[in-house]
């Protein structure tokens, strides 16, 4: 099958600073991988080079089908990543629906929705449509409520059917189970199977490995810049150059 996200061969050097070094990745059309590795280890920049708030010092960035190497961060989102809890951040003093409709107004293309003022027919059939999302996320008792208002656990659940109704179809999520508690985390991870079932891809940051095993069938890991092993999760914990790379850091208890 052809890959929906591809980086090949890609460098990234903040003047001197070799921060990634001649990475490569393959997402096939709803893969699920989480991307881990020490603090510092180039994570989030690798998440920031797929994007575009960054652009590659050398190498090559495919998203189905098309180069989209040297392409700013709007048109990147255009081809259908969606990347949560940074770009995709929630209105606070919006409510819950209205944060869904912007998610929708992400993925108008036709010109009706483009040129229609706001406020008339296709802000109604976008609200119902977000409502529509709601209801089948189960969070639809939130719709009216303003964010800011809302538990953090709803609120991460909230930007995932936001990404989902921009109609993405890679998911870039950065560390998302941070300061969440036991049960929060519990449906978080339900909710993202829930959103995912579809075929959206997953790509995820996440220092929490009982999370990206819950999640991820494939896990890559980064080190000072570079790709150090790749497998499945109980394959990529026992891999020595992985337990090196950990030794010493909190995470280390954690891969164990
Ligand atoms: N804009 C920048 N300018 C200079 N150096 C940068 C920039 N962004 C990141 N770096 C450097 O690149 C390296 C990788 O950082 P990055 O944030 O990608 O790591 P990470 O794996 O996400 O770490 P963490 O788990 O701590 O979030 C670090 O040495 C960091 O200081």
């Amino acid at each position: 099958m052809a890959d929906l996200l591809s980086m090949d061969g890609v460098h990234k050097a903040f003047g001197g600073l070799k921060v990634i070094q001649d990475f490569s990745l393959s997402v096939a059309p709803g893969a699920r991988i989480g991307l881990i590795g020490p603090n510092g280890a180039g994570k989030t920049t690798i998440f920031n080079l797929i994007t575009g708030v960054y652009p590659v010092t050398s190498g090559r960035i495919v998203m189905d089908g098309a180069d989209i190497t040297r392409l700013p961060d709007w048109q990147r989102a255009r081809h259908g990543m969606a990347r949560s809890f940074q770009n995709i951040r929630l209105m606070p003093h919006l409510s819950a629906v209205e944060n869904i409709m912007l998610g929708q107004h992400l993925r108008a293309r036709r010109w009706y929705d483009q040129i229609a003022p706001l406020g008339l027919m296709p802000r109604n059939r976008w609200r119902a449509d977000a409502l529509a999302a709601l209801e089948a996320a189960g969070l639809a008792r939130y719709a009216a409520a303003l964010v800011y208002n809302l538990p953090y656990g709803v609120q991460k659940r909230l930007e995932l059917v936001r990404a989902a109704v921009a109609g993405a179809r890679l998911l870039m999520l950065d560390e998302p189970a941070a300061g969440l508690n036991p049960t929060e985390r519990e449906e978080l991870v339900a909710h993202i199977e829930k959103m995912t079932a579809n075929g959206t891809a997953l790509l995820v940051v996440e220092h929490d490995m009982g999370f990206v095993r819950r999640l991820c069938e494939r896990v890559v890991v980064l080190n000072f810049g570079q790709k150090i092993a790749e497998g499945r999760p109980e394959e990529v914990q026992r891999d020595p150059q992985v337990l090196e790379a950990y030794l010493g850091t909190g995470a280390a208890a954690d891969a164990a």
